[in-house]
């Protein structure tokens, strides 16, 4: 399938990393905010978005999650898992004194990432947030004379003429960031790849007000039919405090029998349902 594929850019994001594993022969465009990514993917001006999703250190990149269900509904056509390494780099004028730069930039997400690092090794630096790690390294480049670090990966530090400081300061060694294909072409992707792990079924659940027991009824409609959740997720429905979706995923693809049955025993629950894709997904090891 020849799509072209846009993803958060600019180049060399772990995010164009991820895009380029799954469509590694497909034209790619950058976008400065995943935002813009999907609202391009709606518009059709490319085929599909690659856009992060959840991080195994941070959690939910609640940016994307709410901008699907809340602004831009478009299917999630497939998922690619790849591991993260975060590196701090700097201009290489820098690099025999990147202990004392002033202030290091990169994406929330990253910077939480590395947070334990920040707070031992470089403890007076001001943190500045960008819209990507390339973007951060981008930045530092174009600013030679000033003592910034980014944090950012091996990618961008080609990319952008930068050099390593220090290698794979995220936190924990188990860093990993799953990354979401949605597209208006609501088709899963039918990709053969090596990488290819298993399907998956992510659904949106809004629970009727002040019914107690509730979230345990929209659970048990699962497990009696032996449908393994693999997440659930809250985030706020933005219509008052104590108001919740639930983004539950489930660990099988959309089937005729057992996931249509269990969505329709929640909704006779008085739940509102919604799909937001039945997909593949991938493993990169
Ligand atoms: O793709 C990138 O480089 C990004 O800046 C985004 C992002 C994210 O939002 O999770 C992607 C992977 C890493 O987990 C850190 C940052």
């Amino acid at each position: 399938m020849e799509m072209k594929i846009g993803y958060l850019g600019p180049k060399a994001t772990f995010t164009e990393a991820a895009a380029a594993a799954l469509f590694p022969s497909s034209p790619r465009a950058p976008y400065d905010t995943i935002p813009d990514c999907i609202d391009a993917a709606a518009a059709g001006e490319i085929e599909a978005a690659v856009v992060p999703l959840e991080n195994a250190l941070e959690g939910s990149v609640n940016l994307t999650l709410d901008y699907l269900i809340h602004e831009q509904p478009l299917p999630i056509i497939g998922e690619v898992v790849v591991p993260i390494e975060q590196h701090l780099l700097v201009h290489p004028y820098y690099a025999p004194h990147w202990r004392e730069v002033k202030e290091v930039y990169s994406h929330p997400h990253a910077m939480a990432q590395c947070r334990k690092f920040l707070h031992t090794v470089l403890k007076e630096a001001k943190h500045v947030h960008v819209t990507s790690t390339s973007a951060a390294a981008r930045w530092v480049s174009e600013h030679p004379h000033l003592p910034a670090a980014a944090i950012a990966n091996r990618l961008a530090a080609d990319e952008y003429g930068l050099v390593i400081a220090q290698e794979n300061i995220h936190d924990y060694d188990s860093n990993h960031t799953r990354f979401i294909v949605v597209s208006r072409r609501n088709e899963p992707l039918s990709l053969r790849s090596p990488l290819y792990a298993g399907d998956k079924t992510t659904i949106v659940v809004m629970l009727p007000k002040d019914q107690p027991g509730a979230l345990h009824q929209v659970l048990s409609a699962f497990a009696w039919r032996r449908l393994n959740l693999t997440k659930i997720e809250s985030r706020p429905a933005k219509t008052g405090l104590g108001n919740y979706f639930f983004i539950i995923d489930i660990d099988a693809p959309k089937d005729d029998v057992l996931i249509p049955g269990a969505m329709a025993e929640i909704e006779a629950l008085g739940c509102t349902v919604q799909l937001l894709g039945s997909y593949p997904y991938y493993f990169i090891g």
